[in-house]
């Protein structure tokens, strides 16, 4: 017998259908194509239809009367969220180095000083494979708390190829196990790791000829990724990784010009990386390429938030052509929250988005931005029946009443995961 949901009445029925195809920028990142008191149709796990409620009615009676019903009266219906950028699959925490950066010592301070990266990178080592997938699925049942119904996810603590296949191997079972899905980055370029065997050249020897290759031939990732920054990885250094990435059929993505301009939003257009990701210090010229090749921007405006860094220049990406999605950026260093509404609520009162603009980034930019968008990102018949229900009125009330959880029910593939939470 076929599985049928019903979600009825809702006040916004928000589709954001029409840009599964490329990514939305400028003015179509604002259209979300809202239906009033709509509802939807869901079968087997795929939407069967979105529209208003009186059409839907009219046309699948038959169905309604069989279907499991969910009451949206008063409540907004998205799509389920997408979270573009994790580094979910870790161990422990780093609320010892926040305390220090209250006090003046900066990011890159506590890193070159053997914390930061390596502090996790050493208890992700020590963390046994059962250990890091507890740790991790807490997290994920938290994203799935707060609407969030595929995230990426980055290894990069282990930065050995033992321990970034261990991370990546706990990213592949999560996404078996959990109704959460997990698109994975192989991220072995996170830092160089603090071992006297290595200097950085020979580290990316490493990853190039070791890591890569086996990650791929495992199948254990979709992108591959690389902190390109002063200190850590140089441009020359992302390029050849990112390179040798895509020789192994790796999309290319990059932790650009996060604490200072260093030329990433170019390197991700010229090696035609899907995404650039941080983005806080680039460059005119870096914005204008991105906007030309089309690569999105996946801006982490909790990242600069939690570091007490410059946002991101949103409002200058989007206005020049940058297809733009948000994300939490979710990391024990620099930014420790799983809560991708406030990251919207950022977006909104930080970098000038409007809270239409961040609609479309956490939603079908955001599948864009990790390759999905032909089966998540928008409620539109034959995509997966991934669906946030958030309890309030209209959408501007998620900006307007910040901080705060407004998801009354999510369904994830049809089956409603998270059922009739109150407001909080
Ligand atoms: N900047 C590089 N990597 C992460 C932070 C990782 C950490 O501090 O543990 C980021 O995207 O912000
Ligand atoms: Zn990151």
């Amino acid at each position: 017998m076929s599985q049928l949901v019903f979600v009825k009445n809702a006040a916004q029925l928000i589709t954001m259908k029409g840009h599964s195809d490329k990514p939305a920028k400028k003015d179509d990142m604002s259209q979300l194509n809202v239906i009033e008191n709509g509802s939807l149709l869901a079968k087997d796990g795929k939407i069967l239809a979105a529209a208003k409620h009186e059409a839907i009615v009219q046309d699948y009676q038959e169905l309604i009367a069989e279907a499991e019903h969910i009451d949206a009266t008063n409540k907004i219906v998205t799509p389920g969220l997408i979270d573009p950028h994790t580094h979910l699959v870790h161990a422990g925490t780093r609320e010892s180095e926040y305390a220090m950066r209250l006090k003046g010592k900066s990011y890159m301070e506590i890193m070159n000083a053997g914390g930061g990266i390596h502090a996790t990178t050493k208890a992700t080592k020590q963390a046994s494979f059962d250990q890091l997938y507890e740790e991790s699925k807490q997290r994920l049942d938290t994203f799935l708390e707060y609407g969030v119904t595929t995230v990426e996810a980055k290894s990069g603590y282990g930065l050995s190829l033992e321990h970034e296949l261990k991370q990546l191997e706990v990213a592949k079972k999560l996404n078996e196990d959990h109704p959460v899905d997990i698109v994975s980055t192989f991220m072995g370029a996170h830092a160089v790791p603090v071992d006297e065997r290595d200097t950085p050249d020979t580290f990316v020897d490493r990853v190039v000829n070791e890591m890569i290759p086996e990650v791929a031939r495992k199948g254990l990732a979709t992108f591959n990724d690389v902190f390109c920054e002063r200190g850590v990885f140089t441009p020359e250094q992302s390029r050849r990784i990112l390179n040798a990435g895509k020789a192994h059929g790796l999309i290319p993505k990059i932790h650009a010009d996060e604490i200072e301009p260093y030329g990433g939003a170019e390197l991700a257009t010229e090696v035609g990386a899907i995404s650039a990701d941080h983005l806080l210090k680039a460059s005119d010229e870096g914005i204008k390429q991105m906007a030309e090749r089309g690569v999105i921007g996946v801006l982490l405006p909790g990242t600069a938030f939690f570091l007490m860094a410059e946002f991101a220049q949103a409002r200058k990406m989007i206005d020049n052509g940058v297809p733009v999605a948000l994300s939490t950026d979710a990391n024990p260093g620099s930014s420790p929250t799983l809560s991708l509404q406030f990251i919207m609520n950022l977006g909104c009162l930080k970098m000038g988005m409007t809270p239409e603009e961040v609609l479309t980034a956490t939603t079908i930019n955001a599948a864009h931005a990790i390759g999905c968008p032909d089966s998540v990102g928008s409620l539109e018949a034959g995509k997966k029946a991934d669906i946030a229900i958030f309890n309030v009125p209209n959408y501007l009330m998620l900006s307007y009443k910040y901080g705060m959880n407004h998801i009354d029910t999510v369904v994830k593939g049809g089956n409603p995961v998270v059922l009739e939470k109150q407001l909080q």
